[in-house]
């Protein structure tokens, strides 16, 4: 695709250097990173927290680029388009470059529950009959692939490869989510959305945002600068920031159809806990559904109500929207279920690993728990440290018997991470062996105890320094559960 045809309409400081010869400059791919650069790429020079594009300029032109996307002039031997926002150059021009995407995108925000919906989403899509897609953080499952992912919202290059190939692969229907992070790197702008939808939010990222109005600001993209006018947004109503998100939504001329307690879209009027399912009755335009959802945890129903709003927003029939949630699977090591003892003590691994999921989860299993809750948990290392002893507070107070252990201490010393969780953790264990602190908990369960393992989920590693040592939450509960005698 030449360069001309390839930075499109929108960035017209580029209309000058475009009619020259550059314009006509054959681009053989695009990439943000210079090691990847090959001959007749684009580089695209952005500033990111670590390192500035614009340093490997010269890197890019060695590996073969023949033109770069800078914001500000630099020297160089090939033709350099200035624009404001190379990342926004970066995605939109991903997007015409691959040229294809699934016809019905959605993107999913919020600080809980993304990977839920997503995957909640493409369950009801499928049931409906449609090729349906998901894309976070558990990876990309779509009919016939499942792979493994590393980012919740990839890089606007990787994404746009994938959305052209799932294209290719026949998916008509795709879920995303919408991390913060992506969000503002503008990974999703070359996205076309047909709705999109709203969780919760909480603190999270606190190392990356300055306040959590700026991180709600960069949530609120999605509905103010991304979703076209008019479109639905899917609000889950019963949040602290419900009303700002459906302020942003309306601000921005979209058709807001809210779920949940205080929701008019689909209006949760009865919730009844049962020990792995709950039945919910729900009204929508004037009719009452009453569905089992087969899944524990209060937050479910409010991503299930979330996902079905977004799959009745893109032409499922309600009624069948609705009953697809009573065959749902929980995403892989959200509140999952790995087995029990002889004596009827549940075990779960759960992906929280930020306050506000921790305490949902503790919350959501102390109703069908008649014993104790006996939580194994860690923090990151490299990430948001004001959450440690947030988290280890809410840990202690929601649950009987508390372990804190490691959870991918990356480039930190992971017992200076242990300490500042255990400051606020009173009573708490500290196992430093995260396999040795999921044995001890099982060996510690008794007739009518719940076992939390969270924060890892689905990861199948443990990041220390740099490398990543295989490890499994599901594995080591399941060897667990295995060797006891009981
Ligand atoms: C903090 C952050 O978001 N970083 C992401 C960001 O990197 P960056 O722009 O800051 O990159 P940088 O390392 O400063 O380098 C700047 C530029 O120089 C380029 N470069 C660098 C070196 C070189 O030799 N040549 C070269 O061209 C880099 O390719 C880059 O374009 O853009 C990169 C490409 O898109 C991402 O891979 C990278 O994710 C890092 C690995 C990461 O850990 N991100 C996490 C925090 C993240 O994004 N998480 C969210 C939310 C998670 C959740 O809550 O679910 C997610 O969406 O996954
Ligand atoms: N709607 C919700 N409200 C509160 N907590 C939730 C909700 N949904 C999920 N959680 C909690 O958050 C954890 C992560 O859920 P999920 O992976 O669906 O969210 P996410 O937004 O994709 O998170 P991440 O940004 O880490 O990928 C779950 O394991 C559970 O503990
Ligand atoms: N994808 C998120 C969550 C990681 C969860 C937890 N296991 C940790 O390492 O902090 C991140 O990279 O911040
Ligand atoms: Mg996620």
């Amino acid at each position: 695709m030449n360069l001309r045809d390839l930075s499109g309409t929108e960035f017209p400081e580029l209309n000058e250097l475009l009619r020259t010869d550059a314009g006509a400059l054959d681009i053989t791919g695009i990439t943000a990173d210079s090691r990847k650069a090959q001959p007749g790429s684009l580089f695209v020079a952005v500033a990111g927290t670590k390192a500035d594009g614009g340093t490997y300029v010269q890197d890019a032109v060695a590996n073969g680029a023949i033109a770069v996307v800078s914001s500000h002039a630099i020297d160089a031997d090939v033709p350099v388009l200035v624009v404001s926002d190379p990342r926004l150059y970066l995605s939109l021009s991903a997007a015409r470059f691959y040229r294809t995407q699934p016809e019905t995108m959605i993107a999913v925000t919020g600080t809980a529950g993304k990977t839920s919906v997503a995957s909640f989403i493409r369950q009801i899509w499928t049931f409906a009959g449609h090729a349906a897609a998901q894309i976070g953080t558990t990876g990309v499952i779509a009919p016939g692939r499942e792979d493994y992912g590393s980012l919740t919202t990839p890089d606007p290059v990787s994404l746009h490869a994938l959305l052209a190939d799932l294209a290719f692969e026949g998916v008509t229907h795709a879920a995303m989510e919408a991390s913060s992070h992506g969000l503002d790197q503008r990974r999703l702008d070359g996205v076309k959305l047909k709705a999109a939808g709203f969780t919760n939010l909480g603190r999270d990222h606190m190392d990356y945002h300055p306040t959590i109005e700026d991180y709600m600001a960069a949530k609120m993209r999605l509905f103010d600068t991304l979703l076209p006018k008019g479109s639905p947004a899917v609000i889950f109503s019963d949040d602290a920031w419900s009303e700002s998100a459906v302020k942003a939504a309306m601000d921005a001329g979209h058709d807001v159809r809210t779920v949940g307690r205080k929701g008019d879209y689909l209006a949760l009027k009865r919730v009844e806990h049962f020990r792995h399912k709950q039945m919910i009755e729900v009204h929508h335009q004037g009719k009452i559904y009453e569905v089992d959802i087969p899944l524990a945890g209060d937050f479910q129903v409010a991503n299930a109500l979330v996902a079905a709003g977004l799959a009745i927003s893109t032409g499922v029939e309600p009624s069948v929207a609705l009953k697809a949630l009573e065959k749902l699977v929980g995403a892989a090591g959200r509140l999952e279920l790995i087995g029990q003892t002889k004596n009827g003590a549940l075990a779960y691994v759960d992906y929280a690993h930020k306050p506000d999921a921790l305490e949902n989860v503790l919350t959501s299993v102390r109703p069908f728990t008649s014993g104790r809750i006996i939580t194994v948990f860690g923090c990151g290392g490299d990430r948001d440290k004001g959450k440690r002893p947030i988290m280890g507070e809410v840990a202690t107070r929601l649950s009987d018997i508390v372990i804190v252990t490691d959870d991918n201490p990356r480039s930190e010393e992971p017992q200076t991470i242990r300490a500042e969780i255990m400051a606020a953790a009173t009573g708490a264990l500290e196992i430093a062996d995260r396999a040795e602190a999921i044995s001890h908990a099982v060996s510690l369960l008794g007739s009518g105890d719940t076992l939390i393992v969270a924060g890892k989920g689905h990861e199948e590693g443990q990041i220390v320094g740099s490398v990543t040592l295989p490890f499994s939450d599901h594995e080591q509960v399941r060897t667990a559960l295995e060797g006891l005698k009981i």
